[in-house]
């Protein structure tokens, strides 16, 4: 009946244990902010403007980017009519443009904050409040055909000619074609391009440049650069990720973003206080990303949770109703990990942003001591969570049987959109393997005595030696100091792997590629490792009502030992956990399993995710999926005729043909 909620689904937030409400405002920081956030999302849901268009996903590629163009653009002078203030920007975008990505968002997402990382007061002055209000349109301009993960290699240059006081934009070779920018192909008339700078005849490698690249007045290219569409992608098709070439091109010397590194008039190079300055706005955008694989695995989980609960198959007693299908253990031990991650990397992305703001600020100041930590944390935590998002998304698609496949389920978009994340902003094993150039340093400091701190701290009180006994499994603390001795160990191997291949006559750099599977392997556990304790500490500390703390705590014991069970070989390779511990934990979590799936609807919905962000028929807030499935193919191109015209061009010529040889 129209109106009503799926009476199994009403049912499942009938009987939750805690307070949904209570558990959506530590989400999102208070329940004014909750509040604000509905209203902000409220005035985009129900503006007309946004209305109308139909699923994507029936879309070719040219009205999906004509489409999300209007919609960005409608965004802009929305904002300025409702007076959407800086906190409630990213909000309303992302409510108006329904979680979609049109290249112009790319001004929003990497071209301004480059501005804000890498330039002066001055060029901030001159570059932001046009980059805010759209009258220029910017894209981020790094990778190039030929590189994209070795920032080094980079072959397009910017040759500083003191003659003129101007920058030479030149793509040497047709590698060096700028390829996969955001927003380049059609829609930029500005971008921030990364050249290796030569000044008096030396190279002083990768930096950012302020280019203008198509007229402001026809929006042709300026002269000199060659733009262009790269076509169609895995998904993300409203954006046109472009490439660009340049012609000797010239800019003005005070085009080069010069907050760090700087080209004086004469063409003298001034160092940064650190080569790497040069990377910041990379270090930001990862940082981004952790909250990104956050709400795609939340969003991933709602909708498989609450299609679980509508859906009845088999039998599990014969005689008796078939059963929701999340009443089935091995459909909680797919889909519970998920919404424990998505949990877990909620708490890390607010972590990692404190962190962002706190060593930003200190380096402001000139202190950057911190510099390498951030890169560290940032680099595998997006590696981390992105990748963990991305195989989970695919889970939660595959737990929803047939209709996951359909693109009515939402998922097939959700993975290829966030499996994106994996490769854009450092390709992920090249993350995580930076993260291991920094432990294996903080190893060898360690080793001379040194006594580390932050996020590697633990790497020099845990000790390697194996700890006898009997443990308390359940215990958060115990299955913390696992997750430590696991990740010490196995960074403690690496490097020691690595030296012994050094001794043994290798180069450093051989070494290191002979070893890198294992360091790899040891970051990823470092990285696990501090995403469990900071669940557990979150949730050991947040204040918070008993109910929801209890549920919490739950969902970290969940993650934490499906961890320790899914690595168990990591646990017990030197007898810190042994068998008998993993039996126990394995127990243990077919407990938390049944424990928490009378909550897990209430879990989901606590996230606060729209219909209208969700995108799903199987996600349905009010479960009615059946009705909507078969509303949502009515949809589908193929219907909208009777009888398609390719049965009298094709079908019915080869139908009468092949009658008449009957
Ligand atoms: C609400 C409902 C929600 C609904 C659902 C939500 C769904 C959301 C899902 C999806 C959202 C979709 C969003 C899509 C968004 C798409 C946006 C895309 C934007 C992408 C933009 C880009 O990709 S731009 C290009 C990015 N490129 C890279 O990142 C390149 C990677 N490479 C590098 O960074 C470097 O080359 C390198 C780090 C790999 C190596 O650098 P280099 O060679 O110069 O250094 P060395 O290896 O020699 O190391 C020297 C030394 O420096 C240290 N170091 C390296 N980098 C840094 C750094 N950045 N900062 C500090 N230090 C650094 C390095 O560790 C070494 O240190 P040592 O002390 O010497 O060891
Ligand atoms: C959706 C999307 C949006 C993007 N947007 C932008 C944008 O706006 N601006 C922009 O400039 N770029 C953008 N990019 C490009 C992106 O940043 C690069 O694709 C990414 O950095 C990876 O570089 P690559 O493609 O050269 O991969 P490659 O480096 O060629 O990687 C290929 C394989 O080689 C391996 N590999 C490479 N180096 C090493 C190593 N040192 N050690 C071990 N393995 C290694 C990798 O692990 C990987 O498996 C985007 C990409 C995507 C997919």
């Amino acid at each position: 009946m129209a109106g009503q909620v799926n009476p199994d689904l009403a049912k499942e937030r009938e009987n939750a244990s805690f307070n949904t409400q209570k558990l959506t405002n530590l989400l999102y920081g208070g329940a004014e902010k909750v509040r604000r956030r509905r209203y902000i999302e409220s005035l985009a849901f129900s503006d007309p403007a946004y209305s109308g268009d139909e699923d994507p996903v029936f879309m070719s590629r040219e009205e999906l980017y004509s489409s999300q163009l209007k919609r960005a653009l409608t965004t802009v002078q929305r904002v300025k009519e409702l007076n959407i203030t800086e906190e409630d920007l990213s909000t309303y975008r992302n409510a108006a443009l329904s979680g979609g990505m049109p290249g112009l968002a790319l001004t929003w997402i990497a071209f301004i904050p480059t501005i804000l990382q890498q330039g002066t007061e001055e060029q901030k002055q001159k570059w932001l409040k046009p980059a805010q209000d759209l009258s220029i349109v910017g894209a981020y301009a790094q990778t190039e055909m030929g590189h994209g993960t070795f920032v080094r290699g980079l072959e397009t240059t910017a040759t500083y000619d003191p003659s003129t006081q101007e920058f030479v934009i030149h793509s040497p070779t047709l590698t060096s074609t700028k390829w996969w920018p955001g927003g380049l192909g059609k829609t930029s008339n500005y971008a921030t391009v990364m050249a290796q700078l030569y000044t008096q005849g030396k190279c002083y490698g990768p930096h950012n440049f302020m280019v203008q690249i198509r007229s402001l007045e026809d929006h042709t290219p300026c002269p000199g650069v060659t733009l262009g569409d790269i076509g169609p992608k895995m998904e993300g098709n409203a954006n046109d990720n472009g490439f660009a070439r340049f012609d000797h091109v010239r800019i003005p010397r005070e085009n080069m973003l010069m907050k760090f590194a700087r080209v004086e008039p004469d063409g003298t190079y001034v160092q940064p206080a650190s080569s790497k300055l040069a990377y910041s706005n990379m270090v930001y955008l990862r940082g981004t990303f952790v909250m990104s694989a956050a709400q795609a695995l939340a969003s991933a989980s709602t909708i498989a949770v609450r299609y679980s609960c509508v859906r009845r198959q088999s039998e599990m007693k014969p005689g008796e109703p078939e059963p929701q299908i999340l009443d089935y253990q091995t459909q909680q031990y797919k889909l519970f990990p998920q919404l424990a991650a998505a949990y877990a990397f909620w708490f890390a992305a607010r972590f990692m942003t404190q962190q962002h703001a706190s060593i930003t600020g200190s380096m402001e100041k000139g202190d950057m001591s911190g510099l390498a930590e951030l890169h560290a944390l940032s680099a595998g935590l997006k590696s981390y969570t992105t990748a963990v998002m991305s195989a989970g998304i695919d889970v939660c698609r595959m737990s929803c049987g047939g209709h996951g496949y359909s693109h009515a389920s939402g998922l097939p978009a959700l993975f290829s959109t966030g499996t994106s994340l994996c490769t854009a902003e450092g390709e992920n094993t090249v993350m995580m393997l930076q993260t291991a150039r920094y432990l294996v340093k903080c190893f060898v400091q360690s080793q001379s005595g040194k006594t580390l701190s932050g996020t590697v701290a633990y790497l020099s009180a845990v000790q390697p030696s194996p700890v006898s006994g009997e443990r308390n499994m359940s215990d958060l603390g115990t299955q913390v100091t696992a997750f430590q001795h696991r990740a010490a160990r196995m960074v403690r191997h690496a490097a020691l792997q690595m030296q012994t291949e050094m001794q043994k006559g290798k180069s450093r750099e051989d070494a290191w590629n002979s070893c890198s599977v294992l360091l790899i392997k040891a970051a990823q556990a470092h990285v696990h490792s501090f995403v469990v304790r900071n669940f557990a500490e979150t949730v050991q500390t947040v204040e918070v009502e008993e109910s929801v703390r209890a549920v919490l705590t739950s969902l970290c014991q969940l993650y934490s030992l499906h961890g320790i069970t899914e690595h168990a070989g990591d646990f017990l390779m030197d007898g810190y956990l042994t068998g008998r511990d993993i039996d126990a934990a394995s127990s243990l979590l077919s407990a938390v399993l049944a424990q928490l799936r009378p909550d897990a609807v209430a879990l989901v919905d606590a996230f606060d995710l729209h219909d209208k962000m969700l995108h799903s028929v199987l996600g349905r807030y009010d479960g009615r999926v059946y009705e909507h499935l078969y509303q949502w193919a009515q949809k589908s191109p193929l219907n909208k005729t009777e009888v398609h015209e390719s049965y009298y061009k094709y079908l019915q010529p080869f139908l009468k043909s092949n009658r008449a040889k009957l």
